[in-house]
Parts: structure tokens; C-alpha cells; sequence
């Protein structure tokens, strides 16, 4: 490890801390790294550097005020590959990020995000409807609501249901690239570079590869052809796309880079947003005492004659602090979507050095026993004590309400569409349903649910698990109903999802 680079577990000779480097949970790892090197460490693999961020203070000051050197994405073989740097999450700073950048961006700001609630609030009513119906699927419901959400403001496309349809293809080639981007799925080709030129017969990840990018591609080039002939067809209904599309000149932006911006958007919008309903769901079942103490307070402001709307939010502080603490207990991307940096910056006594892997430790922060009481308990009411969530007399200095959304330039840019979402579904969900543990058939005794069974990766989302879902009234089933019913008419502006694409 070169002197000026922060301090980290010892290296070997080539490979530094190659062979220490967790092949799952990277988060604790992480953490423990964290607590025992500082809040800003580094770790060699090979001859690359990557520096952890490990604390608020240390984001605002590494990163969140560097915006100009730390915005790049590190290389990722396989996800150039598949998307060649097309798809923004992805893309390296430069040109063609900023050109997608600025027309997501103008496309997502909060009023052009609050003049699409009605399908919002559509789509969350026939969530509530498809729990009513089928409660044990639960998941896929979830899934459909933010795909058709996404689908809708973006794409002019409402898609019914899960099952046979165009969101259950999405979701299957979702999972085969979270699979391609496990660690060890393919070589590390970014450390040592010539094992991109083993031939395919003995790298079957990169038909892989092929596989993700035909199926990514036909989902962006089939919606994109729909909204043209939609448009053509003088049959607009307000997408974001047709707006790209009218002002592409000043986006520069061809038909390619216009599909690719709307894939970048379901692809980074369905996931996080389901990721933070399951966990909410299987949250409320864990903790009754809290589900009860949101639901007598919804009880007070909204009642039992309407479904609630985002004006009650703000008389609803105990759901707002569920919310905040579903994304410190569960943040969804434990150790942030990594940046990379484009110049050496001294931060402090130490240099981030250019080109180094920059990893935002959402885990390690959130998980700080000297900013937050009892970090590993899952308890709202710290968010009713103080604005962070944090312990008397903590520093709180770089938290602001927005840190689960990332960091600097790269900030996601869909965070008003998404707290959206999550505020309504949050608010009608404790409003229409108790959550409990589901009953085994076979004993009545409960089915337990392990809090600690997710998935590995950049992401965290819940392993499939067991819930009883019921509406707390008939006459709130009822009104669901009904409010479906006139949804229908909110619906009918869009375009129905193929089954295919
Ligand atoms: C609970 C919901 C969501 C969470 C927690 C979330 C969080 C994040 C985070 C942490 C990043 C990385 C930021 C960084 O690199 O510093 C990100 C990037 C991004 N998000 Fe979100 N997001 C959510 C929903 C959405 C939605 C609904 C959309 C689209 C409508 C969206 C679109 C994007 C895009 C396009 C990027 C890449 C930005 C870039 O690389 O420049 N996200 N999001």
C-alpha cells in the first residue's frame, strides 16, 4: 500500500489484500474494517485502490463536496458487455452520463413527479386491491407496482398483472444479471486484464453476457417503438419519454441512447422500490407494537371513510419515522453504488488517488454505535427523538434526509418518484392491513421469519418468506374496491402492456 493512501489491513505482495476480500456479506466485513481502521480506509487489490467511506462526516467531506473528481463508476468488464457504457447507472462520467443525466433529471424533478400521482396513486390502489384478492403473492404484487409505475410515467405503459406478462420477463432477465454480477461469476477480469481474451468456449459468461444485453435490449427497443407509434399516431398521454423524444436536439441524444435512458430508469427504479416495500411488509410482521402505534395514528388523521393521500403525510410523523428507519435498518444498497475518482484528492493526511474505487459504507454508517442507540434494533421511535434518527449529543454533521439516495452528481435522480411510492403504498398499506406472522397448516403454531435471510450483492432485498396479510375492516376492503373501480378510468390513458416484448 502506497504511504499516502489511507490506512487498511495488511497487503501481500501482488495480490494486497486480494485474499481477505469477503466473497459475500461485504458490508460487515466493512464495517469491521471500519471500526478497526477508521472511517476512511483503503484496501489494495492488485494494483487497484478502493477507498470506504464510513461515516457522514466523511461523505460530505470525501465525496458529497468533490462532485467534479468523484463522479466516474468503476470498470465493470461485464457490465461493459453487456450495456457499453450506455445504460446511466453504469456509464462513466463524461459526456454521454451527462447528456442522460440532464434529461433525467429534467424529466424527475419534484413537480414533474407530482403531476403524475394519479397513476401513482392508481397503481398503489390496485396494490392494495391485489392484496385483498391474493395475499400470499405479496411479492410479485409488490414488483408489478413499481415496474407499471416506472412503466407508466415513463414509458406511457400500464402493465395489469404479474404473471404472463411483459414484468415477469423483466423480472427474469433482472435476476440473470444479478446473477452475472455476483462475485466470482465471471473472472476478475479488472485486475488482471488478459483474461478478457480467454476464448468462449471456456467462458460461458460471456454468452451470458450476450443473453442479458439481447434481453435488456428488447425491452427498451420494444417500449421506445410503442411510445413513437403511440406519438405518431397523435395518441400521446404525457410519458417522460415523449418529451426526450421531442427535445432530443437539446439532449443530444439518438433513438439508442433515448431507449437506453428509459431502460436506465425502470432498471434502477423497480428493483429499489420493491426492495423497500418487502422489507417494510415483512418489518411490520416482525413488529406488531409498531404496525399498531402507525395504524392509531392513521386511524386519527385519515379515518376509516377515505384511503389516505400524500397531504396527510406530513400529520403523520411515527409513519414518516418508519420510513426513515426501514432505510437505516435496511438500506437497500448496503455499501452504496460504488464512484470512481478522476483526480488524486487529499482528503485530510491521506490522497484518494485517481482512478480509485470509492464505496459509500451505508451499513457501516447506520450501524455506528457512537451515532445511533442499539444500531442493530429496529426501532422507529429513535426518528420521533431527533431528525437523524441519532443519539443525544452524536455529530451529526454530513446526515441529510436524502443520504440513502446517494451521494454528489450521481445522487439518484429518481428519488421524488420513489419517495412518492413509498409514502403512499407506506401510508394505504398500515391504513388497510394488519401484517402477522402466517399460521404452518399443519400445527397452527407461526411460521418464523429470519430478518437476516437476504440476498447478497450491491443490493440487499429480502429472501422469500412467509407473511398473513389481512384488511383490518370489511368496509375498508370495500372501499378499495370501489376506489379501484373509478382507478380504472386513470388507467385507460395508458397504453396496456404486451405480453412480450
Ligand atoms: C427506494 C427507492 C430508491 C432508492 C433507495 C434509490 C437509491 C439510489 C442510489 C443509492 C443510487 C446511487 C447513487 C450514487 O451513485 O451515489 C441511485 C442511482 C440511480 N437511481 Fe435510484 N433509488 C431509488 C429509486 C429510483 C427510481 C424510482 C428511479 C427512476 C425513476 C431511480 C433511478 C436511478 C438512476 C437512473 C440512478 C443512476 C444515476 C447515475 O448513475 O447518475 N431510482 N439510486
Amino acid at each position: 500500500r502506497e504511504p499516502s493512501l489511507p490506512p487498511g489491513p495488511p497487503t501481500i505482495p501482488l495480490l494486497g489484500n486480494m485474499l481477505d476480500f469477503p466473497k459475500s456479506r461485504v458490508h460487515l466485513k466493512f464495517t469491521e474494517w471500519a471500526r478497526q481502521y477508521g472511517d476512511l480506509f483503503s484496501l489494495k487489490i492488485g494494483n487497484s485502490t478502493i477507498v470506504v467511506v464510513s461515516s457522514a462526516k466523511m461523505l460530505r467531506e470525501c465525496m458529497d463536496s468533490r462532485g467534479a473528481t468523484m463522479s466516474d463508476r468503476p470498470h465493470v468488464y461485464v457490465a461493459e458487455l453487456v450495456n457499453g457504457g450506455l445504460d446511466m447507472p453504469w456509464s462513466h462520467y463524461g459526456p454521454t452520463w451527462r447528456n442522460l443525466r440532464r434529461a433525467s433529471h429534467d424529466m424527475l424533478t419534484k413537480s414533474a413527479c407530482d403531476k403524475h400521482l394519479p397513476i401513482q396513486r392508481a397503481e398503489a390502489t390496485q396494490l392494495m386491491a391485489d392484496f385483498l384478492d391474493t395475499p400470499d403473492r405479496f411479492y410479485t404484487h409488490i414488483f408489478r407496482y413499481s415496474a407499471s409505475v416506472i412503466l407508466s410515467v415513463v414509458f406511457g405503459v400500464h402493465c395489469a398483472s404479474f404473471e404472463g406478462s411483459f414484468i415477469e420477463e423483466f423480472h427474469k432477465s433482472q435476476r440473470n444479471w444479478d446473477n452475472l454480477l455476483r462475485p466470482g461469476a465471471s473472472p476478475p477480469v479488472e485486475v488482471f486484464p488478459i483474461l478478457k481474451y480467454i476464448p468462449r468456449r471456456y467462458a460461458p459468461w460471456k454468452d451470458k453476457c450476450d443473453l442479458v444485453r439481447q434481453g435488456q435490449t428488447a425491452v427498451w427497443r420494444g417500449l421506445l417503438t410503442e411510445c413513437i407509434e403511440r406519438m405518431n399516431n397523435g395518441k400521446r398521454n404525457e410519458a417522460f419519454l415523449e418529451y426526450v423524444i421531442d427535445h432530443k436536439e437539446k439532449y443530444n441524444l439518438d433513438e439508442t441512447l433515448i431507449g437506453y435512458l428509459g431502460f436506465a430508469l425502470i432498471e434502477a427504479g423497480v428493483d429499489t422500490t420493491s426492495i423497500f416495500l418487502q422489507f417494510f411488509v415483512q418489518l411490520m410482521s416482525l413488529h406488531p407494537d409498531v404496525r399498531q402505534r402507525a395504524q392509531k395514528e392513521i386511524d386519527d388523521v385519515v379515518g376509516s371513510n377515505r384511503t389516505p393521500t400524500m397531504d396527510d403525510l406530513e400529520h403523520l410523523p411515527f409513519v414518516k419515522a418508519i420510513i426513515n428507519e426501514v432505510n437505516r435498518y435496511r438500506p437497500f444498497a448496503p455499501t452504496g453504488v460504488p464512484h470512481a475518482s478522476t483526480a488524486d484528492e487529499h482528503v485530510g493526511q491521506y490522497v484518494v488517488p485517481k482512478g480509485a474505487t470509492v464505496f459509500m459504507n451505508m451499513w457501516g454508517i447506520f450501524r455506528d454505535e457512537e451515532v445511533f442507540e442499539n444500531p442493530e434494533e429496529f426501532n422507529p421511535d429513535r426518528y420521533m427523538k431527533s431528525k437523524f434518527g441519532t443519539k443525544p449529543g452524536a455529530d451529526t454533521t454530513g446526515f441529510r434526509e436524502d443520504i440513502i439516495f446517494g451521494s454528489g452528481r450521481r445522487i439518484c435522480p429518481g428519488m421524488h418518484l420513489a419517495s412518492n411510492s413509498i409514502a403512499l403504498n407506506v401510508m394505504n398499506l398500515l391504513w388497510a392491513f394488519d401484517f402477522n406472522h402466517a399460521k404452518d397448516p399443519l400445527n397452527g403454531q407461526p411460521i418464523p421469519i429470519d430478518p437476516n435471510a437476504f440476498s447478497d450483492g450491491i443490493v440487499l432485498s429480502p429472501e422469500p418468506f412467509k407473511c398473513d396479510i389481512r384488511p383490518r375492516s370489511q368496509a375498508k376492503a370495500e372501499l378499495i374496491r370501489k376506489e379501484l373501480t373509478d382507478a380504472k378510468s386513470v388507467f385507460e390513458q395508458f397504453e396496456p402492456a404486451k405480453s412480450k416484448v
